[in-house]
């Protein structure tokens, strides 16, 4: 059966890509596969089952892929799906954690605009559960207690530390992009920061979801996410409850500024 609307497909394709990224990681316990194979068997699989899909429901549409060569199509066509088969690419070799995604996003040009993100899906398969633009998540409200920066664990920007002691906050250290977003609409941090590189499949399907659940997204100078761009380089972003942005660009502003005028 086909999804009905693009978001409810968004939501079915990262939900049948976790589930075959389960079935590779059971597999491997048996088998000893372990390492870089594993992550290359993940994203293989998972890109596998994606495009296959994709070209079921939605063959006039392009794909910009992480796991797929780039084409110039992309940047003449209408509608692209932004993947990301298996975010967090490196906790998904590390079992038993479950800080790894599956991002499916899709861009759309508009008539008077540069495009946007019009549907998203980031499935969490190893916790069971799939947040998709069709059902915004509704963030809950902020607890007592200082603010919490989801920051990656293995290549956080440089700056965060820093940040974080003027600022008063917590560092939660977390692998993939979309666990990151995940935690801040799951209000179980109040932002997450990241710079120093990325790609737009790290990003798409998480800021979709983030921006569906009323949450501020843009670049670490506060300048809007673009997807769909010739390079698809997106090396930073903000993702944070609307009433914490102007604190935090700011806050990061003077981060970067002390990094650009040091020796
Ligand atoms: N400095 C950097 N340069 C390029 N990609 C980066 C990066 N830091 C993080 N990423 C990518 O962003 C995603 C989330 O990273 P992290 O878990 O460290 O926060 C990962 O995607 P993949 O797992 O899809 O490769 C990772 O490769
Ligand atoms: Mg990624």
């Amino acid at each position: 059966m086909t999804p009905s609307t693009d978001h409810a497909l968004a939501r079915a394709l990262a939900e049948q890509a976790g589930r075959a990224l389960l079935e590779v990681r059971a597999s491997a316990a048996s088998t000893g596969l372990a390492g870089k194979d594993l992550k290359d068997a993940g994203d293989a699989r998972a890109q596998e089952v994606l495009a296959v899909l994709l070209a079921q429901h939605r063959p006039g549409d392009a794909v910009l892929s992480e796991e797929a060569a780039d084409s110039a199509a992309r940047l003449s066509a209408d509608r692209v799906w932004i993947i990301d088969p298996l975010d967090g690419t490196r906790e998904f070799s590390e079992p038993p954690r479950d800080d790894w995604a599956v991002h499916v996003a899709l861009w759309e040009r508009g008539s008077s605009d540069d495009g946007s993100l019009v549907a998203g899906a980031v499935a969490l398969p190893a916790r069971g559960v799939t947040y998709a633009t069709d059902a915004a998540p509704v963030v809950p409200a902020k607890p007592e207690g200082p603010l919490r920066l989801a920051v990656s664990r293995t290549r956080p920007p440089s700056f965060v530390v820093a940040l974080a002691e003027a600022l008063g906050a917590e560092l939660v250290p977390m692998g993939s992009a979309g666990v990151k977003c995940a935690s801040v609409w799951r209000g179980e941090a109040d932002a997450y920061v990241h710079g120093g590189g990325q790609y737009e499949w790290d990003s798409a399907a998480p800021v979709a979801v983030a921006r569906a659940a009323g949450l501020h997204t843009s670049r670490l100078d506060g300048a809007p996410l673009v997807y769909n761009r010739p390079d698809p380089k997106l090396p930073d972003l903000v993702v944070c409850r609307p009433d914490l942005a102007t604190t935090l660009l700011t806050a990061i502003a003077a981060q970067l500024e002390q990094e650009v005028s040091a020796p």
